[in-house]
């Protein structure tokens, strides 16, 4: 937990001591004529009380992660590395066990479109009572537990008799995440919460997120958006071709980016240099044995055939032969 945290309200009593390690996470599918390498020996810890954002470009490998972790991936999937739930390996634990104890009860899914994860047919509340009756945490009064998770994502009570079409943007996410707390979830998995909605309703649900995040919740938020990850993230892991590449506290990432991808990723930013990164990044089938950054690099030079280490720097870690400021 950094210090940051510590000085924030403090988490509520049974999330204190809860975290999620993930080591060496690497997920590979077979293709009948390629290997796509999606995640490479990712390495994080989120504690309780923390948000941690994963940022990255399209096709990087952030959703192949958050799936490994919910036990999501299909047959295909070729997965090593551990991700200690507390004291559980969830990928090593099995169905029966992520179906009956993980999913929605320790890990709740924040979803990227509230509309898909709502029945068009039933009203909100409706929806809501039956998951708290399937989750178990009804208590002795389903339509008090009902305002009360409601409640907890600020979505009113007045909204639980509508119909999911009568709810604006903003209401239909409070609603998908009252769902996604019907479970009493410590660790909340949030992968492009904001996709397709205007500035203002992306800072709204980052503010969301950030109240969980001080009622206790540990939040994986994975979004390509930058400024939305700044709103809320505590730290910021940044992945490319499908490894972790940098992770720093989110002001210093901001103020001091080690990585030159790090780098690029910010000079693309509107409010900085709005210089987009040329190329493209390699094939996930095809990627180099050296640094998969230095086709797009202007400090590569041949040290950069051998893949760089991720290694500590002051509050991060950063695997570049040439970091900046290093
Ligand atoms: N079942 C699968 N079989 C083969 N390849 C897959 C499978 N699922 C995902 N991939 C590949 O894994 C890579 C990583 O995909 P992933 O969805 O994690 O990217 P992402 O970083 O979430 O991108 P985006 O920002 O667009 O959501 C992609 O190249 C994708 O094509
Ligand atoms: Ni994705």
């Amino acid at each position: 937990m950094s210090a940051a945290t510590e000085k924030r309200s403090r988490p509520s009593e049974s999330n204190v001591e809860h975290s999620l390690r993930v080591d060496r996470l690497s997920v590979r599918f077979r293709l009948p004529d390629a290997t796509v390498s999606a995640v490479t020996d990712a390495t994080f810890t989120l504690a309780a009380g923390e948000c941690l954002a994963l940022v990255g470009e399209s096709g990087c490998g952030k959703s192949v992660l958050v799936s490994a972790l919910l036990g999501l991936l299909p047959g295909n999937a070729e997965i090593r590395g551990r991700a200690l739930l507390d004291d559980l390996d969830l990928l090593s634990c099995g169905e029966r066990v992520l179906a009956s104890r993980i999913r929605g009860r320790r890990i709740g899914l924040v979803p990227q479109s509230p509309a898909a994860h709502l029945t068009p047919v039933r009203t909100v509340g409706s929806q809501l009572r039956e998951t708290i009756s399937v989750l178990g945490t009804a208590g002795r009064d389903a339509r008090a537990a009902a305002r009360r998770y409601a409640g907890r994502a600020r979505l009113g009570e007045q909204h639980l008799d509508r119909y999911p079409h009568q709810l604006s943007g903003g209401l239909a996410q409070r609603a998908a995440t009252a769902l996604a707390l019907a479970g009493e979830p410590w660790l909340l998995l949030a992968d492009e919460p904001t996709t397709g909605l205007d500035r203002p309703l992306v800072e709204a649900t980052m503010d969301e997120l950030a109240r969980l995040r001080d009622a206790g919740h540990a939040i994986l938020l994975i979004t390509h958006d930058l400024t939305a990850a700044r709103r809320v993230a505590d730290r910021v892991a940044v992945m490319y071709a499908s490894r972790i590449v940098e992770t720093a506290p989110t002001t210093e990432l901001f103020d001091q980016p080690r990585h030159p991808y790090t780098a690029a990723l910010l000079d693309a930013l509107p409010e900085r240099a709005f210089r987009p990164l040329p190329g493209f990044p390699p094939e996930l089938t095809r990627l180099p044995t050296g640094c998969a950054f230095a086709a797009r690099c202007s400090r590569a030079d041949r040290r950069c055939d051998d893949r760089p280490e991720l290694v500590t720097v002051a509050d991060g870690e950063v695997a570049c032969h040439h970091p900046r400021g290093g």
